[in-house]
């Protein structure tokens, strides 16, 4: 539904996207996940048609974005990562500004802009002006307008970006029912804990690249399987380095901001053997604990570890 051919984006010598290849399948949701500047929005805004890759190639239900533009718009609904104002219109107005831009029969413009309205929680704020909304509705809003002419494929750029837990949780639950409505559906974000209820796959983007691509289930299974163990020690680390060097589960040893990181495989039996192994070599720890798992972070570097294999 969604494939990109070693898509470019350039402003001038900065390379936002590079060579990127991703495939999406029609009825998926695909998180895209990467920090501030990591180039989703120049990914989402060449998909919506809006900027013009610099080079390779995109396709959206078949049809090419530099091509078929009118044909890629008509078969998505993109929602921008900023709301534009319209302080005249009501939340109905504003829904059938938009039918009206992309031709929706106009009869069925009321029903449609009911259902979406309950679909995204506002169905008591359709007289109220937008911009009386709080940012949690206006984002609500852009899906529902996203939707009037029902797209196949959603593309959207921090859909939950700066809004309050609750108002998260409510951009959660709509992103879920869309998911059940079987669209397909690109959300970008830089959290990918966001995501772990609502995508099926996940992209991450790093200074332009992809650097992993990955189903949620793997992704949590790993978090699962793995864990960060965070070692200090006073005295020298000679010992506590032999043993960990010794011990098979110890996938990666660095030195982090609070001690030694290790990345470990083990189970928690084993994970006691080897603190009984530091204690017995003389290590003196200060500390030998667990870190939360940042999937995100491990997934980096199980990609690092089999890299290096
Ligand atoms: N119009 C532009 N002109 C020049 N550089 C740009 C332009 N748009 C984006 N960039 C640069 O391209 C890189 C990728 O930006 P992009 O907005 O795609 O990242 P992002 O992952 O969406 O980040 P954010 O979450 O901050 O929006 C950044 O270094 C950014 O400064």
């Amino acid at each position: 539904m969604i494939l990109t051919q070693n898509l470019v984006k350039r402003y001038g010598k900065m390379v936002a996207v590079n060579e990127m290849n991703l495939s999406v399948e029609r009825g998926t949701v695909f998180g895209l996940v990467g920090e501030n500047g990591a180039g989703k929005t120049s990914t989402l805004s060449m998909l919506a048609t809006l900027s013009t890759p610099t080079d390779g190639y995109a396709y959206i239900n078949g049809y090419e974005v530099s091509r078929n533009p009118r044909e890629v718009r008509r078969s998505i609904g993109y929602m921008p990562d900023s709301f534009g104002v319209y302080d005249e219109l009501t939340v109905m107005e504003y829904l059938r500004f938009f039918a009206d831009c992309y031709d929706v029969d106009r009869r069925l413009v009321r029903s449609r802009a009911e259902e979406l309205l309950e679909r995204v929680r506002l169905t008591d704020k359709r007289n109220t002006y937008v911009n009386a909304l709080s940012r949690g509705m206006q984002q609500r809003l852009e899906i529902a307008r996203c939707l009037m002419h029902d797209p196949e494929v959603l593309i959207l750029d921090e859909p939950s970006s700066g809004l309050d837990p609750r108002s998260r949780l409510e951009m959660r639950a709509v992103l879920q029912g869309l998911r059940d409505m079987g669209k397909t559906i690109v959300i970008s974000t830089h959290i990918l804990h966001e995501l772990a209820e609502v995508a099926d796959e996940i992209g991450i983007l790093r200074k332009g690249e992809l650097v992993a691509v990955a189903a949620i289930q793997v992704m949590l299974q790993h978090s699962n399987a793995y864990r960060t163990l965070v070692l200090c020690s006073q005295g020298d680390d000679d010992a506590m380095t032999r043993v960990l060097a010794e011990d098979k589960q110890v996938l990666q040893v660095e030195r982090g901001r609070t001690g030694i990181e290790v990345l470990y495989a083990g189970t928690h039996t084993q994970q006691a053997a080897l603190l009984t192994r530091l204690v017995e070599a003389g290590v003196r720890l200060t500390q030998f604990t667990e870190k939360p798992t940042d999937i995100e972070d491990l997934f980096l570097r199980l990609s690092a570890v089999q890299e290096g294999m």
